[in-house]
């Protein structure tokens, strides 16, 4: 039985995936052999032993400890592009709330409960204070053009924006979907100083924490209304501040508000909703049980942000997964044991993802006997071996 600890609520047509034969679910579940979450922060969380995977039914993977987890060895899963149309239209939504006073002009609507007939009146003589601009024509600056990002800057393109695109890291597959419509500038200065919006659409990293700074905000026009529906720790809140106050920025529409934004004047907060429909939730859970699945029963790795992508037939015997740090001799080493235990290599993938190295080895024994484990483990540099029975 594999046990499964899931931290946030996770989407039943997902979880339904897993068998009950095979599986034990619940969020309290002493030694999980794999943990399937949202945004939980797992930072603070002891990791059990028994862990084999993590699975982030969504992008951003700035809850879990990737560094922890592949020093014991876990493979961090995540769902990438399964809930960016979802993402997506809530930036589009997002657009609309930084250039008319829909937010703030509901807010006052509801404060006229009371007033009787002379409500309709009171909207048209109090309407004015919250007339705003049209995205028409107006130049969207688009910083990650990503799942999330391509998917904005080809949107925003046919409602008649203007858009240009950041992205020094951007992979052939997203360059193929943007609209050549959308212009895509090298420099961040040449970007932001063209535009009217900013949308930012990259992950929180140590490199991009308080990527929007004084210096950034420097280089943009006045009046510009900045879009944050990546994460709350890219923008720096004390220099927002300032460039509010300074009138540099005219709204800043964030999906993760704190303390301090929410008493911030033009500051539009919106409780972190950008993947909360039921289609995204649906498709980043199955695609999440999907990715566990494949590992804990084959050991295959799909969409992990820390091992290698490594996907091998069963050819029907067991399977030996093994992890190691990516040196000289592995593969002989790890050959060398299984011939001195009579196993006959019948099929090999030996992987690689920066300083780790993944094999998944299928003998032609339907079982082999678990102490091979321990052989293995004994050679330096391996920190990961598992036995898959057939
Ligand atoms: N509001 C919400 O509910 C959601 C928020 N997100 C956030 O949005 C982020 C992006 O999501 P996806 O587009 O799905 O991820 P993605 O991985 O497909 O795209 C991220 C893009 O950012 C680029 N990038 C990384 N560092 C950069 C930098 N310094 N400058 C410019 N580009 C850079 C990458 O090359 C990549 O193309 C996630 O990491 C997550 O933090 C994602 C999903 C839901
Ligand atoms: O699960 C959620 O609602 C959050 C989605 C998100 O922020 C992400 O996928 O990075």
């Amino acid at each position: 039985m594999f046990k499964i600890q899931t931290l946030n609520k996770i989407d039943p047509d997902g979880l339904g995936l897993f068998p009950l034969d095979k599986y034990e679910i619940a969020s309290e579940i002493p030694n999980p052999d794999a943990v399937v979450l949202r945004s939980f922060n797992m930072h603070e969380m002891e990791l059990p032993e028994s862990l084999k995977a993590v699975a982030r039914a969504g992008a951003g993977v700035n809850n879990i400890p990737i560094d922890k987890c592949t020093e014991k060895g876990v493979v961090v899963f995540n769902t990438p592009g399964a809930n960016a149309n979802g993402v997506k239209e809530l930036v589009i939504a997002g657009l609309l709330l930084a250039s008319r006073g829909i937010a703030e002009g509901i807010s006052w609507a509801k404060t006229l409960v009371g007033k009787g007939e002379e409500v309709p009146s009171l909207i048209e003589q109090g309407k004015k204070n919250f007339a705003g601009q049209e995205i028409k024509g107006k130049t969207l600056a688009v910083i990650g053009l990503g799942a999330i990002g391509v998917l904005v800057a080809n949107a925003a393109h046919t409602l008649g924006m203007k858009v240009i695109g950041y992205d020094p890291y951007m992979s052939v597959k997203q360059a193929l979907q943007l609209s050549n419509q959308v212009k895509w500038v090298k420099g961040i200065q040449s970007l932001l100083s063209q535009a009217d919006y900013v949308t930012l659409n990259i992950p929180l990293t140590p490199e991009t924490k308080g990527y929007i700074n004084k210096e950034k905000f420097g280089m943009m026009k006045k009046n510009v209304r900045i879009l944050n529906f990546a994460r709350g720790g890219l923008v720096d809140i004390n220099d927002l501040k300032e460039a509010i106050a300074s009138g540099k920025v005219a709204s800043y529409v964030t999906d993760f508000p704190n303390e301090e934004t929410l008493k911030m004047d033009k500051v539009i907060a919106i409780p972190h909703l950008g993947a909360s429909t039921s289609e995204s939730e649906t498709n980043c859970a199955i695609m999440a049980v999907n990715q566990v699945k494949d590992f804990l029963e084959d050991g295959n790795i799909k969409n992990s942000v820390n091992f290698p992508e490594a996907q091998m037939e069963r050819n029907g015997g067991a399977r030996i997964i093994i992890a190691n740090q990516n040196i000289p001799n592995m593969v002989s080493q790890i050959s060398s044991v299984l011939a001195s235990e009579g196993l006959n290599i019948d099929n090999m993938l030996n992987k690689k993802h920066e300083n780790i190295a993944y094999n998944i080895i299928d003998v032609t024994r339907p079982e082999i006997d678990e102490g091979i484990k321990a052989k293995l483990k004994a050679i330096e540099g391996v920190f990961m071996v598992r036995v898959i029975q057939n």
